[in-house]
């Protein structure tokens, strides 16, 4: 598949590489994105055309255009560049760019899921279960940067972390840190990047009243890891609310 790639690749961009976008297979990250897009929509993750999600196959970064409503994209409007030619961070060279669009302002925290952690894919949500949590850590005191919960069986679904096999378990602690919102989107790089180094284990950063960016290996586990985590946050807000703790000493 690499093969046929690298010649496609040298074929002219006189039809903006249409063809890295038109395929009859479903799991094509072209079709996948809208698919889940719209599927994450119903959940409340990318309503207002907020949020979104980028695909990586191999070479080939695949994402959504910026501003449009994201559960009613097509594979037209979808962006791919190829990760070993994006020398200069601030001027990206796209393989194939819709026309009259603008690519996602969330690109370079994709990126920094796919280059620091080999992520296949990222999703970024808006919920309101991600941003509760991160008010309720703010009023607890500014500072707190760092969400955590343990003895909760939907923690089985969060891998170990970067390079490790397996799954945390019942009694494992989650810890997902907390980044401060920027104005723009593409200024929350640096502060996800330092996360990333100072939790290399983690899966997902939250991001203060604004959303989170959780990867994965493939499109399954940072669905499922998405899933999970958002699962979490709304039983963490519902035990804030019953008085219950986080954390607990259940061994
Ligand atoms: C409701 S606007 C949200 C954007 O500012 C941003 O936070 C976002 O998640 C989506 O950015 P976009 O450039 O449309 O992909
Ligand atoms: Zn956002």
């Amino acid at each position: 598949m690499a093969t046929q790639k690298s010649s496609q690749l040298e074929q002219v961009h006189a039809d903006n590489n249409d063809h890295l976008i038109r395929s009859s297979d479903s799991q094509h990250p072209a079709n996948l994105i809208p698919a889940l897009c719209s599927k994450f929509w119903t959940l409340g993750w990318v309503t207002g055309t907020g949020g979104g999600t980028s695909i990586r196959d191999d070479d080939l970064v695949y994402l959504a255009p910026s501003g449009v409503q994201k559960e009613l994209m097509k594979p037209e409007d979808i962006y791919v560049l190829a990760l070993s030619q994006q020398k200069d961070p601030k001027s990206r060279v796209y393989l194939r760019s819709p026309p009259s669009l603008k690519p996602s302002q969330c690109t370079p925290l994709f990126i920094a899921a796919f280059t620091k952690r080999n992520a296949g894919c990222c999703i970024h949500t808006h919920s309101q279960w991600a941003v509760l949590v991160t008010l309720l850590l703010e009023k607890r005191s500014s500072k707190t940067t760092l969400f955590e919960i343990n003895n909760i069986e939907q923690i089985k679904g969060i891998g170990k972390g970067y390079k490790k096999q397996g799954s945390l378990g019942y009694h494992d602690t989650l810890r997902i840190p907390v980044i401060e919102n920027t104005p723009h989107e593409e200024d929350l790089t640096e502060s996800l990047e330092q996360a990333m180094d100072k939790y290399p284990d983690t899966y997902a950063v939250l991001v203060r009243r604004h959303g989170i960016y959780v990867w994965g290996e493939t499109v399954h586990k940072a669905k499922t890891q998405t899933e999970s985590l958002d699962y979490i946050f709304q039983l963490a807000i519902e035990m804030e609310k019953l008085g219950l703790s986080w954390l607990s000493d259940i061994s």
